[in-house]
């Protein structure tokens, strides 16, 4: 199941995204990729280490701690440091690959099952041609195009791809999540369950038994669930 989460960047944190990628070293993208997706992947990304890639990735994650549907969604326990890539010109395109079930963090070691797969889109759609998202879904194929500043949540185990970009630049920022719920089917349900609460929320109030019977019944599923 996809989840598009608006909003993560606001106007302000996309300006300074996108002067910190305009000045970026550039390496290929090939560096980073398991075997088969060695043989479909071609863009550049921005190498972990330097300047403006550290930066980014503590305006991600920050953005991400502040924003209440991503933790909904997601569920994280723990998040892949966020990496940066650029599709456009020779280097336009990632064919269809499955992402590495397990991750380690750069520097740390540390390990990161990949339950989620996220896209952060930081260039205006209107500035691109192709560079569409496609995934596919238990629905069928999904193509995602997002606005600057939302991001997509999708489940780690879907074949995906990155259409040719033909005109412009795409640059994004693509990371990993180890969720407290490892199941995409109990996590979409309890993200459900979430949603309709805040409802419930705003329209019975806080107090209202069935509110407060419901959120325990949250908990109590979530502790269930959750592999901490
Ligand atoms: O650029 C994207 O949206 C996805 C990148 C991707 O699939 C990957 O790096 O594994
Ligand atoms: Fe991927």
């Amino acid at each position: 199941m996809l989840i598009r989460i608006p909003g993560v960047f606001d106007a302000d944190a996309l300006a300074r995204a996108r002067a910190l990628l305009e000045d970026a070293p550039w390496t290929d993208g090939a560096t980073t990729a398991g075997t088969q997706a060695l043989q479909v992947k071609h863009n550049q990304q921005l190498p972990v280490t330097c300047a403006p890639a550290q930066a980014l990735q503590s305006m991600v994650l920050g953005a991400l701690e502040r924003h209440p549907v991503f933790f909904s969604a997601a569920l994280p326990k723990r998040v892949f440091p966020p990496m940066f890539n650029r599709y456009g010109g020779a280097a336009n395109t990632y064919g269809a690959h499955v992402d590495n079930a397990i991750r380690y963090t750069p520097g740390r070691g540390e390990r990161v099952r990949t339950d989620l797969s996220a896209t952060l889109f930081l260039a205006d759609p209107s500035d691109y041609d192709g560079g569409e998202l496609v995934i596919d879904d238990t629905y069928g194929e999904q193509r995602v195009k997002l606005a600057a500043g939302d991001l997509v949540l999708y489940p780690g185990t879907s074949v995906h791809r990155v259409e040719p970009v033909t005109r412009g630049v795409r640059v994004a920022s693509f990371f990993w999540i180890e969720s407290l719920v490892r199941s995409d089917e109990q996590r979409r349900l309890l993200h459900d369950m979430d949603r309709f609460l805040v409802h419930l929320r705003s329209t019975v109030g806080e107090t209202d038994p069935g509110v407060v019977g419901l959120t325990g019944t949250y908990h109590n599923l979530l502790r269930q669930w959750a592999d901490t």
